[in-house]
């Protein structure tokens, strides 16, 4: 399987010279190979964006490896980097530079020389990708959070990225927006086998992921799929996670003598098991 990104031992401090100050990122190590998305979770201060700008070449690590595309990340070879990566950030409102939904995703196709004709049929289709296609001359502010968002995906996109990063994507919109961007990337997942890495504080986003890396005070406390890291219970609630919705309900009903055979991450598992368990025998 193809390799697209791997940290060996990285460990970054704000303040090296500070003899025993904490560092941002601490001795991680992770992997993520074609096609498959890794949500990094942690609480507030647990080295999530640190660790998003030492995959840009934003920052350098001063001790391990950082490799993307099997080659490791280096001043000499930032700029062809950053260029198999695709970033969607936070806010919406912050991401758009056309004026129009195609020129927005033609931007940056225009400013890397893509000839006409190319940077047309890939607009169209970076934005078929996250139906979008029919907004093509919509003003970007008339968009609801979640279609910038999906605009913002299919800017990256036409870059034809061997990465997505995703940034806190969804935290700023509505639920339905966030559904919308969820589902988007799943099916480019699914589709087109994107390699995506999300960072989140959302329980609900991780649960989407194949992996998920559980970050904690800089360290990579766990990783795991998201049934092992949701079997950590108690211990994610300490380092300030919420549990899924499922799993918190599961807990509760238990807890007042519900039967149920397992713990439950979606709704539709423990609506399952409650049938089977209670209704159906
Ligand atoms: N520019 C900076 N200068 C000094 N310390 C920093 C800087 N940015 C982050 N830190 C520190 O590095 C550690 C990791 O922060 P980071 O922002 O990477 O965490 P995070 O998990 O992304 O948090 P959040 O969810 O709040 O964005 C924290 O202790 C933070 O205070």
């Amino acid at each position: 399987m193809n390799e697209i990104l791997s940290f060996n031992n990285v460990s970054f401090s704000y303040t090296p010279d500070i003899k025993d100050s904490r560092k941002a990122v601490d001795n991680v190590s992770f992997s993520i190979n074609e096609g498959e998305w890794i949500a990094i979770v942690g609480h507030n201060g647990s080295g999530k964006s640190t660790l998003v700008k030492l995959v840009c070449g934003l920052l350098f690590p001063q001790d391990g490896e950082i490799r993307v595309m099997q080659n490791v990340l280096t001043e000499d070879n930032l700029w062809e980097t950053r260029s198999s990566i695709g970033m969607v950030f936070q806010n919406p409102d912050n991401q758009f530079v056309g004026a129009t939904v195609q020129d927005d995703v033609a931007f940056a196709l225009e400013n890397n020389g893509v000839p006409f004709e190319d940077m047309v049929e890939r607009v169209h289709l970076s934005l078929k990708q996250v139906k979008m296609d029919n907004f093509l001359n919509h003003e970007p502010h008339h968009l609801s959070g979640g279609q910038k968002q999906r605009v913002a995906i299919a800017g990256a996109l036409a870059m034809r990225p061997k990465l997505l990063i995703l940034d806190e994507s969804t935290s700023m919109l509505d639920p339905q927006g966030r559904e919308e961007v969820l589902q988007t990337v799943q099916t480019l997942r699914d589709e087109i086998g994107l390699t995506v890495l999300s960072i989140t504080h959302d329980v609900e986003e991780a649960l989407l992921a194949d992996r998920i890396l559980f970050m904690n005070a800089g360290k990579k406390y766990a990783e795991g799929t998201p049934q092992e890291i949701f079997a950590l219970g108690d211990k994610l609630v300490e380092f300030g996670l919420e549990l899924p919705f499922a799993t918190r309900m599961t807990n509760l009903l238990q807890s007042e003598g519900v039967q149920l055979v397992g713990q439950h991450m979606t709704e539709e598992e423990l609506v399952n098991d409650l049938w089977t368990s209670n209704f159906n025998k």
